[in-house]
């Protein structure tokens, strides 16, 4: 079973150094192959996804990615940035959903930005579509506006647009998520507003029939931003576009106590994925150890459960990090009065440590 390891830019190496050695601590010998990707990738060799990172990771059993970025390269031209290494491999392998979940382990209830009686025992999943929408349709650019009020001036545009397959097959992955959860599925579109969305309310309905055990609610995405930070344990599974996926996932994050509790997988319709934590390569905190590697080693327990069947291993990861919580040891951005402040490196070596 091989694993491919992308790093990435950032914190991204630093958190992997992590992840990496608590997977090496798990007693069992995984193949693993390192390559460099988005701003490193460009940095050496011109381009933020080579054709070789893209082979490795084409020819891997799963791939665990640390985040790419950097302010740095935003004034390249698009399609040299670090993030078109991470749009194009969900792109390229077909990584169309992406979970990425919500929990609150009891220990940082304090840590939340919100109170804790409305957040305790609060554990969501967010089931994103991540391979359409806004983020991917064409045509896109910059351009002389060529009607409207605004004729002649510079203007940007992008294309919203979902179709029918797409809709449904993330549809029948959050059905069957909620049938295995609490059978409770709210789909977040903006069908008031947008076509796209009116399309994709029609399309989840209409999948809706052939999961009747399931109960279905519709809610408008400004909405279910409200919602998910005034009583966010109404939610159970959340079903929604790219765009708005993105932007609910890392609000729901502030809930877990930080965007660095926050793992995720994107899959393949054959269970192939790609497992990397919800944040970005954080460039403010990068290269200081003091990032928080716990969702980047939760990603890794993620791809020891959904890609590589090894279910024991991962329950061993996630009660491991429950322990280091336990324990009251705590990077920077989950501190609270009465913990421990460690570094990245030392939350690492703490969650090889509390291994079973
Ligand atoms: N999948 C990916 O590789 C993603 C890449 N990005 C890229 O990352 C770069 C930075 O983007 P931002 O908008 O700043 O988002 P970000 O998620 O990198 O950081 C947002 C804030 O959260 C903090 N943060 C993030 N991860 C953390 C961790 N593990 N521990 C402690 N604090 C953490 C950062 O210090 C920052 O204050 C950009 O180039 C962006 O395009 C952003 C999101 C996803
Ligand atoms: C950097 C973007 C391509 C993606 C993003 O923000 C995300 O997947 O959460
Ligand atoms: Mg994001």
């Amino acid at each position: 079973m091989k694993i491919a390891i992308l790093p990435g830019d950032g914190i991204g190496p630093e958190i992997m150094n992590q992840a990496v050695k608590v997977m090496n601590a798990l007693g069992e010998k995984f193949e693993t192959e390192t390559v460099p990707v988005g701003g490193a990738a460009y940095a050496e060799q011109g381009h933020p996804l080579p054709e070789s990172t893209l082979k490795v990771a084409k020819e891997a059993d799963a791939i665990l990615f640390g985040a790419v970025g950097d302010f740095k390269y935003d004034t390249l031209e698009r399609s040299l940035r670090p993030e078109q290494a991470i749009l194009g491999l969900r792109k390229h392998l077909g990584l169309f959903a992406n979970f990425r979940p919500a929990i609150l382990y009891p220990e940082l209830a304090g840590a939340s930005s919100l109170k804790p009686e409305i957040v305790s025992g609060l554990d969501i999943m967010i089931v994103r579509e991540l391979t359409g929408d806004i983020y991917f349709g064409q045509p896109r650019g910059m351009r002389e506006a060529p009607d409207g009020p605004f004729k002649g001036s510079r203007e940007g545009f992008d294309t919203m647009r979902y179709s029918e397959p797409e809709i449904r097959r993330i549809a029948h992955v959050a059905f069957q998520a909620a049938q295995k959860r609490s059978k409770r599925l709210t789909s977040v579109d903006k069908a008031n507003v947008l076509e796209t969305f009116q399309f994709w309310r029609d399309v989840v309905t209409d999948v809706h029939k052939e999961y009747k055990d399931v109960k279905l609610d519709h809610m408008y995405v400004d909405n279910a931003a409200m919602q998910l930070v005034r009583a966010p344990k109404e939610f159970d599974v959340v079903v929604t576009g790219n765009m708005f996926g993105d932007i609910l996932s890392d609000a729901a994050a502030m809930l877990t106590g930080s965007i660095g509790m926050l793992p995720s997988a994107s899959l393949d319709a054959n269970n192939k994925g790609l497992y990397e934590p919800s944040h970005g390569s954080a460039p403010d905190i990068a290269g200081k150890d003091i990032a928080n590697p716990l969702a980047q080693i939760l990603s890794l327990a993620m791809m020891l459960r959904y890609s590589l069947a090894k279910t024991e291993q991962a329950d061993r990861i996630e009660a491991a990090v429950k322990s280091v919580l336990k324990q009251g040891l705590r990077t920077v951005d989950i501190y609270e009065a009465g913990t421990t402040k460690v570094s990245t490196t030392q939350m690492g070596d703490a969650v090889v440590k509390a291994l079973a």
